[in-house]
């Protein structure tokens, strides 16, 4: 774990002095999950449900805050059991899903989502032909309900083909008015009207939380870096965690603490706990 800053590791104690009245949102891909080849073979991190579940039990809330649907982090992480131990132990589990448009919690065990946003099935009935012009016609396009993502993943050269297909890609969304979030050789689209940033700070006003950790690793988690922030500049103790990756580096300078991957989120929940 590496402090980006004095003010960090100030910032890193004062969430721990107000532990118990913390929220803590954790991005899914490439914090709680290591980053895989194939989309739908992501799993949680061997350390992750055992550190999550001794952490909820000593702060406010736990909120996975993911670009998955939440239907489908529910299932890759088996999150509906671990979040039945943590109400064993009184601790709640949310999951809020397509960036905030899909809410889930181990009380209610459903999940409320949106109608697709307008412009969806006329962007994925004319992406294919995109992607032929585009020269990446074998990219992989992950169907998400509410969004699109197209995987640059496994084809030969990941970042030439996400390269020659993100404008493309994007033009084609704006025509739809559909936002584009580009990330760790994937491009998404989606509607804009939410993000993890707005997600974030509704779960915190709700939860009337007393500070707030969130960790990612992705463009995605912009918003909810920022929201961190700004609930700081109002007084709320906040931190900001990057898990590292070579693929997104410039996530380090918007971070308070840098840790390595999921193994160093891991690492870093368990740390939280630990006697000052
Ligand atoms: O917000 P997140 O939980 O980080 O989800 C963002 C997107 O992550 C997934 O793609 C990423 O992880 C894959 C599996 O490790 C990897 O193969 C891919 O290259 C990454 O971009 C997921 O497939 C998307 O639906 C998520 O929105």
């Amino acid at each position: 774990m590496e402090f980006t800053s004095d003010d960090a590791r100030a910032h890193y104690d004062a969430v721990r002095d107000v532990l118990d009245g913390v929220v803590v949102g954790l991005d899914f891909d490439g914090t709680l999950s290591p980053v895989v080849d194939d989309p739908e073979a992501a799993r949680l991190h061997p350390g992750a449900p055992g550190a999550l579940l001794e952490l909820a039990e000593a702060v406010r809330a736990v909120a996975v805050i993911t670009g998955r649907p939440a239907r489908q982090a529910i299932a890759m992480g088996d999150l509906d059991a671990l979040g039945n131990a943590m109400l064993d132990r009184g601790a709640e589990l949310f999951v809020f899903g397509q960036y905030g448009n899909e809410r889930w919690s181990a009380t209610e065990q459903r999940i409320r989502s949106p109608r697709p946003p307008a412009g969806l099935a006329s962007f994925e009935r004319e992406l294919p032909a995109v992607l032929r012009g585009a020269g990446a016609a074998d990219a992989f396009i992950e169907q998400k309900g509410l969004a699109v993502a197209v995987h640059t993943r496994r084809m030969e050269d990941p970042a030439d083909a996400f390269q020659r297909l993100v404008e493309p890609v994007a033009a084609l969304a704006h025509r739809h008015h559909l936002t584009v979030e580009p990330g760790r050789n994937v491009v998404e689209v989606r509607s804009g009207d939410m993000h993890k940033g707005q997600a974030l700070r509704t779960f915190v006003a709700e939860q009337q939380a007393s500070g707030v950790i969130f960790g990612g690793d992705d463009l995605g988690d912009v918003e909810a870096f920022e929201a961190v922030r700004a609930l700081r500049a109002e007084g709320l103790p906040g931190l900001v965690v990057c898990s590292a990756s070579t693929e997104q580096p410039q996530l380090v300078d918007l971070a308070d603490v840098v840790v390595d991957g999921p193994d160093g989120v891991v690492e870093l929940l368990g740390g939280l706990l630990l006697r000052r």
